[in-house]
């Protein structure tokens, strides 16, 4: 088997990916790696961290050798202004958007076999008066994907959600049972084809509080979840629930499931990240590509201070490696 080509991105500069790359890539990993980004933001943030890389910058992504503890190869791409480690600058959010577009179009034409994205900061992106709402939109809108699903997986459980970056106020219109019925349908074919499970057993969590108490809190269990799910169930989707959220994530529940499906980013996330903070990946179902990313934000209270954690990146580049050599043995 060949070793797979992971694609980095940079993240925002101002804030921990560069730290975290740079830590990260210390380790060894049976795979190539390619950085998209800045060589002065890596050798500088090197320098402040008294991180000793050996910064490469790549002319070409032909013939490229494995990876090297240590080592960063980097496909240069151009920063707007110097970065300042901590502070937002929205002059070097299109190049934050270019390391997305180059990774995940390389994906697309098979130059690379995954993208590993560090942190991004959602709200400067917005300041280009481009709506970025996150990085799961952003590949599903490049691939033309229909329908992706945000899953995070710790050692302890995998989360996926029914919506993803949604306000509040607009939850309960979105889930509908054509929304329900594609998300399911995409988790219980990607634990299958990606994560092993012969016949996926998903938990699935209530909207309202105790999953509407028979109709007292809220009707979306019984006017949408309840008759979805049953139809689900009818093309043989294995489903448990919905059960109320609050008591859903014990271990009696979460050893007898694959996955939790939750319908809402922090009924679900919030779970996860208590159990596995800086441990658990971020992976986006239903893309034609591969991508993971960290469980954690940019963190620019600790930008260039050394302080970062790079668990989360390690387990999301070993993700992406197990995946696409996955993907590579499926061919
Ligand atoms: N994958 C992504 O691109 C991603 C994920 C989550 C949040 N974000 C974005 O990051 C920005 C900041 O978000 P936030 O402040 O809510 O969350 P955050 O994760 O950046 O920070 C929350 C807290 O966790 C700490 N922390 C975060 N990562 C850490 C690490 N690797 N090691 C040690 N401590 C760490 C921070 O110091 C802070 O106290 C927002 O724009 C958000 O949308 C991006
Ligand atoms: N929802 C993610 C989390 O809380 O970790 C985070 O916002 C990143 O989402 P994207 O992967 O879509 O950027």
């Amino acid at each position: 088997m060949t070793q797979p080509t992971i694609a980095i991105t940079s993240g925002e500069p101002a804030g921990i990916g560069p730290d975290i790359v740079l830590g990260a890539l210390q380790a060894s990993f049976d795979a190539k790696l390619v950085v998209v980004g800045d060589p002065g933001v890596f050798s500088e943030r090197a320098k402040a961290l008294g991180i000793p890389a050996q910064i490469r910058t790549l002319s070409s992504l032909e013939a490229l050798p494995p990876h090297q503890p240590g080592t960063v190869q980097i496909w240069p791409t151009a920063l707007g202004e110097t970065v300042q480690a901590g502070t937002l600058n929205v002059a070097n959010a299109p190049y934050v958007l270019e390391t997305l577009r180059i990774t995940g179009q390389g994906c697309l034409d098979g130059v690379f076999d995954a993208v590993v994205t560090p942190p991004v900061h959602k709200g400067v992106l917005c300041e280009t008066g481009e709506h970025f709402s996150g990085h799961t939109e952003f590949f599903q809108h490049l691939c033309n994907s229909p329908q992706v699903v945000m899953m995070l997986a710790s050692q302890a459980m995998r989360v996926a959600l029914v919506t993803t970056h949604l306000p509040l106020k607009d939850i309960a219109a979105a889930i509908t049972p054509e929304t329900l019925k594609t998300v399911a349908r995409a988790l219980h074919q990607d634990l299958k084809t990606r994560f092993g499970c012969d016949q996926p057993r998903i938990l699935v969590c209530g909207l309202n509080p105790h999953a509407g108490e028979d109709g007292h809190l809220g009707r979306e269990e019984i006017d949408v979840i309840i008759p979805t799910l049953n139809e689900l169930r009818s093309e043989g989707l294995t489903l448990i629930g919905p059960l109320p959220a609050d008591t859903l994530f014990q271990q009696k529940y979460l050893e007898e499931a694959d996955c939790v499906l939750a319908m809402y980013h922090d009924q679900g996330l919030p779970v996860l990240k208590y159990s596995g903070f800086g441990n658990a990946v971020n992976i986006t179902l239903g893309l034609p590509i591969i991508r993971t990313s960290v469980d954690h934000g940019t963190a620019l209270d600790l930008a260039g201070t050394g302080k970062a954690s790079d668990g989360s990146l390690k387990v999301a580049i070993e993700n992406a490696i197990t995946m696409a050599n996955n993907a590579q043995k499926s061919i």
